[in-house]
Formats: structure tokens, sequence, C-alpha cells
């Protein structure tokens, strides 16, 4: 096992601050209140109190079961205490405001929290959904381009501006997406929406132009094994074919984003050096791409590594032009976007019900769930004027069309309090 996989144990904290560190951020460093210990102990015990948190009648998330997908987070926290009933944990809370405020309420010690933690985070996130391209490219079983349109007025509905809706590839590399013109032509008339497609070549686009795209994505790769599997080519070769594609759609006033795929590691060369993802990214900057999105195709990064990568790129594209783009096979996703997000960026594809993988990338889970970095945003008061109701029902009309349980822990779990709810 190298010292990478070893993780870190609590001795080696104590030398370097690290246990003082943690004694902060438990409950004996940050005690509840005793009206709020009172509440705690009802909701245990299952008994009716009166504490000033107001606990009298039923617990806060069995009184409205329909608005249980719109409370806030923190509303819907719960621990187990070591026991089987669920309770609400606000002994030692953050407090969600709105307009971008946070304050923790603590021993009646009130702290801000924005400068000390949140002070480069963005007000605002958008939220690229890739789900019907990225995260329907994989599926072996044809789907009905009928439920693809569905889905997508779906994801309309839930506010999302930015829906990657299909690729104009080459049927025989990606049979799922080879019906990309009759998707377009089923949303033709949605107004509002951004429906970007991805385009390999020159024909591609040639063939999105023909079928009403307005916006286009190139993908090029920062590993040389990766374009070669992925699209036939170098790296090298792929960015030249970009220019003319690039070039073509300026000619028509296209908007074009440029895809870094495998910017943190690959599934034949290992890890990949942040100085190559920035050569590339870079690259496409400089043809012409106004957005770079930059993709953890297989999702080995953890914040360790994404930091060094984003650092590299911010160097030589501005922070603002960047995406990031997380698969999530190791249950990093959200903790690589909370970095990306404090690292200044603001833009965040996903995919819903965490649908996805590439067909190049073999054993590379799905992106993350839209409903998830939903979840996360809200509850760290970002704007992303999205509906999670809306959203989760999205992710399970394709989930039920596929018949399988949604990928989205967010998704589950609410549709489980929800449920429970109804039967009370
Ligand atoms: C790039 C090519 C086309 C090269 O394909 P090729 O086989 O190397 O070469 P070709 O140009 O000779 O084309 C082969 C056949 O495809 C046809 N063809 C050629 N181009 C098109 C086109 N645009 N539309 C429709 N048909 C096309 C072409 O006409 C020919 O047909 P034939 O003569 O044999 O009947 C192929 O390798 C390809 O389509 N690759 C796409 C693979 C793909 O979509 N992979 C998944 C993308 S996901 C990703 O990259 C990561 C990302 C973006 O999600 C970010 C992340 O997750 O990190």
């Amino acid at each position: 096992m190298s010292s990478l996989e070893e993780p870190l144990g609590l001795d080696s904290l104590s030398n370097s601050g690290g246990v003082g560190w943690i004694q902060r951020f438990t409950l004996n460093a940050c005690r509840p209140r005793a009206d709020e210990v009172e509440m705690r102990n009802c909701l245990i015990e299952g008994r009716q109190c009166s504490s000033s948190n107001s606990c009298s009648e039923e617990y806060a998330w069995r009184r409205q079961p329909k608005d249980i997908y719109n409370s806030e987070p923190s509303m819907l926290r719960t621990s187990s205490l070591g026991r089987s009933l669920r309770v609400v944990d606000n002994a030692c809370d953050s407090l969600y405001k709105q307009g971008h405020q946070y304050t923790s309420s603590c021993n009646g010690i009130e702290r801000d929290l924005v400068n000390k933690y949140m002070r480069s985070m963005p007000k605002s996130v958008k939220i690229v959904e890739v789900g019907p391209r990225d995260g329907l490219q994989n599926e072996k079983n044809i789907i009905p381009t009928s439920v693809k349109i569905e889905l997508i007025h779906r994801l309309v509905a839930s506010g999302l501006s930015v829906i990657e809706a299909s690729s104009f590839v080459s049927p025989k590399w990606v049979p799922q997406l080879s019906d990309a013109k009759d998707v377009m032509e089923g949303i033709r008339n949605i107004k509002d929406t951004r429906f970007p497609v991805l385009i390999p070549n020159l024909r591609g686009f040639e063939a999105a132009v023909a079928a009403g795209v307005k916006e286009i994505a190139v993908f090029a790769s920062a590993s040389e094994a990766f374009s070669k599997s992925n699209i036939n080519c170098t790296i090298q070769d792929s960015l030249n074919r970009y220019r003319d594609v690039v070039a073509a759609a300026k000619g028509l006033g296209m908007p074009v984003r440029g895809y870094v795929s495998c910017v943190v590691g690959c599934p034949v060369e290992g890890s990949v050096p942040p100085s190559k993802v920035a050569y590339v990214a870079k690259e496409l900057y400089d043809l012409g791409c106004s957005e770079i999105s930059l993709g953890d195709t297989i999702g080995v990064g953890t914040p360790g590594t994404v930091i060094p990568m984003l650092e590299a790129v911010m160097s030589v594209v501005p922070t603002e032009k960047l995406a990031v783009h997380f698969h999530d096979t190791y249950g990093q996703a959200l903790p690589n976007i909370l970095i990306s997000l404090q690292m200044g960026i603001s833009t965040v594809d996903s995919s819903i019900a965490g649908l996805g993988g590439c067909p190049y990338a073999k054993g590379a889970s799905g992106n993350v769930a839209t409903e998830d970095v939903v979840y996360m945003l809200k509850g760290l008061g970002i704007d992303t004027n999205l509906d999670l109701s809306k959203l989760i029902a999205a992710g399970d009309f394709i989930c039920k069309h596929l018949g399988r349980q949604s990928g989205s822990k967010t998704a589950v779990a609410l549709s489980k309090m929800a449920s429970d709810a109804s039967k009370i």
C-alpha cells in the first residue's frame, strides 16, 4: 500500500495542532443550551416538551410532509444518537440565512463564519446538467427518443438553464445517442434554456447545425492514451481538428465549450500531471472556447489532487471561465466540488440521479448527482434557482425507466422521508 492509500491517523495529527482542531468541532467543545438538551431528550424519548425551541406537538418533519423537499437542509438533518429514532439535530447548528450570511449559534456566542470559511465561495453557482448526454451515453439498452425528450422537459421545469442534450458523434462509437437530431427536434420549442451538444469533428458540427443546435462542446483529453481510445487520435490531432470546428462555430456566433477529460487520472496512464491539464485547457481557451470544463472522467480525484490541478489551470485560464466535472467513483465528487468552489469556481457539471459513465473509461461510475450538488449548495446558502423537488421527480422518472434506484443520496433520503411521512 502506498502512503497515499493509508488514511491519516489521529496520532499523526497531535504534533501538528490537529487534535485542537478536532476538539473545536466536537459537541463537548460546543455545548448545547439547556433547553436544546431538553428538547433533544424529548425527541429521543418520544414524549412532548415545551422548550423555547418548541417541539410540543410533533417533529418538524412530520408536521408538513408535503413541504419536505423544500425544507432547508438544516431542518432535515438527522442523527440517530445510538438509537433507531431519528431527531432533528440543532444542538450546535449553523443557521442558514438568505443573502449568503452564516452564523453559528453555540453557547449563546454568535460567530460570523462568512469570513472564516466562506470568503471565496461564489454567491451563485451555475449548474450544467449533463444527464441526457453523459448520463445516458453509456446505457446499453437503447432508450426511446420520447423518454429522452420527456426527461429534458422535466429538467427544464426544475429551473436548469443549461442542459447538455446529446452528442453528434459516430453512431458506431456511441449508438445510444444516434437519435441526437430527433432529440433536438423534440425540444426545439423550449425557450430560455441552452442545449449544447458534444461535437467530435466538422462532420458532427454540420449535422448539429442542420438540427438547429445553437451551442456546442468539443472534448479533448489530458491523457494521450485516453484521447486515442475515446476519439481515435492524438491530443494534438484533436486540437487541430477542434481549431476548424471552433472557427466554424464562431463564424455562426455559436458559443463553444471545451472539455478536458482525465484531469486527474487516466484509466490507462494512471496519474496525469497538472501541467498537462493546464496545457490542453489553455489550448482550448486560445482556440476560442468560452468555457473550459475540467473532467475527472474516472472519478479518482480527491481534494489533494484537485487543488494542484486547479492551481495549474487557473494560472493559464481565468477562473471565471472554468467549470468542474466530477465523476463519483470513489465518493469524492462533493468534497472536490466544495474545494473547487472555495477556489473560486462557480460552474459545476452534474447529472440527474448520478447517471453516467464513459464508454471508453471502464470502471468509471456516474457523474455527481445534480440533486446532491443542489442540496449541498442550498445548505451553503448558495443560490442555484433550482427546484429540488422537481429535480428529484425528473430523476425518479428516468430511474423508473431504467429500472434502477437513483444514484443520488439526497433523492433516496428525501423520497424515503416523504414516503414515511405520508404513512403517518
Ligand atoms: C471521433 C470519431 C468520430 C472518430 O471516428 P473514427 O472511427 O476514428 O474515424 P472516422 O472519422 O473514419 O469515422 C468512422 C465512421 O464514423 C462516421 N462518423 C465520423 N464522425 C461522425 C459524426 N460526427 N457523426 C456521425 N458519424 C460520424 C464516419 O463517417 C465513419 O462511418 P463509415 O464510413 O464507417 O460508415 C469517433 O471516435 C467518435 O465519435 N468518438 C466519440 C466517442 C464519445 O462520444 N465518447 C464519449 C465522450 S465522453 C468524454 O469524452 C468525457 C467527457 C466530455 O464527458 C468529460 C468527462 O467525463 O470527463
